[in-house]
């Protein structure tokens, strides 16, 4: 069974904008599932629908397979959201906070109990038992939000840009807990997130959207099938300008696209045995001093950038 089933869904806010436009999607049980697009797009509305915090225009969606319009009670108790903003209250320790989200379940004592130390155990939050949850990290205080959000045991679990502002540690670490989740708990996983590398690692089913719509869907390696480019990666030596490059094959007309990360130039060309030699012509000839030149897969940048226009959003 789906965990999700959208058909059809528009929303159009009072003001006459419309945000989600004959919107179709389905997610299978037991998913990570990576909504992806620019500012703008639709994610944080999509998601207000889905977790029933706002009503659609029209269109149907089941979750779990209960109605979203007729059966929203149902849906709320198999689902649990962790938005941006914290639900943690910074006056109550790591366990009291637990409980008192088992109880807006209507969990009884015993089932709170046992669900928070196997919430603490399997997330190694035993440590922070003995301090005040006002003095933790953000990292910190994010992984007890989410393991709050699964006192209830919830089958659909919304993210919603989980690890933004995080730096790299606490995201590696908060990676590991999704992943956890999926195994131990066999929860379908609904993120958004603007990291596309935290998509490509995370996800089994990725969505790109934009202006409402989902342009493209499907697991990376098919994400790939449709993008059926080369990228060809030239690594700079630390003294060369990325620029002066950019400005020599400019030039060319078999360059469909370029992207620049840190030293290196990713650069999306029509025939990956031709095109990998036209570019080392153009290197030699212009005396640029390079580490190393590759055909690669295209990443899920490249493929965001071809459907969406636009680059990543930091
Ligand atoms: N309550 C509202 N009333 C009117 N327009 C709205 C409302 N909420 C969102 N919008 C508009 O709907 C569109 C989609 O917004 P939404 O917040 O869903 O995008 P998003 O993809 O989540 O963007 P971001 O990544 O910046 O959070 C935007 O044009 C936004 O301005």
């Amino acid at each position: 069974m789906e965990a999700i089933r959208i058909n059809k869904l528009n929303k159009t806010f009072k003001n006459g904008k419309k945000a989600i436009s004959n919107f179709n999607l389905t997610v299978p049980q037991g998913e990570i599932f990576s909504l992806l697009g620019p500012n703008g797009a639709g994610k944080s509305t999509l998601i207000n629908i889905l977790t029933t915090y706002i009503l659609p225009t029209s269109g149907e969606i089941t979750i779990m397979g209960y109605d979203l319009r007729n059966e929203s009670q149902r849906i709320r108790n198999c689902i649990s959201c962790v938005a941006q903003h914290t639900s943690i209250d910074k006056h109550m320790s790591l366990k009291e906070n637990l409980e008192f989200q088992g109880r807006l379940f209507g969990l009884d004592s015993s089932t709170i109990y046992a669900r928070s130390e196997e919430l603490i155990q399997t997330f190694h939050l035993a440590k922070y038992c003995d301090y005040k949850v006002s003095e933790y990290s953000g990292g910190v205080t994010r992984r007890l939000d989410i393991a709050m959000s699964l006192i209830s045991h919830p089958k659909v679990l919304f993210l919603d840009e989980p690890t933004v502002g995080m730096d790299i540690e606490s995201r590696q670490i908060l990676w590991q807990m999704i992943r956890t989740i999926q195994e131990k708990f066999n929860t379908t996983i609904f993120l958004t997130t603007h990291y596309l590398e935290e998509a490509q690692l995370l996800s089994n089913t990725i969505c790109i959207m934009k202006e409402g719509q989902p342009l493209i869907q499907g697991s990376l390696t098919e994400l790939r099938q449709y993008f059926n480019e080369p990228v060809i990666r030239v690594e700079l030596t630390s003294d060369e300008n990325p620029a002066t490059l950019l400005e020599h094959l400019n030039t060319h007309s078999y360059i469909k696209n370029i992207r620049i990360e840190e030293n290196s130039l990713y650069i999306t060309v029509e025939d990956r045995t031709r095109d990998f030699a036209r570019t080392n012509t153009i290197l030699n000839e212009n005396y640029i001093d390079f580490c190393a030149v590759e055909i690669q897969k295209p990443s899920l940048s490249d493929i965001f950038m071809k459907f969406t226009n636009e680059e990543e959003v930091e």
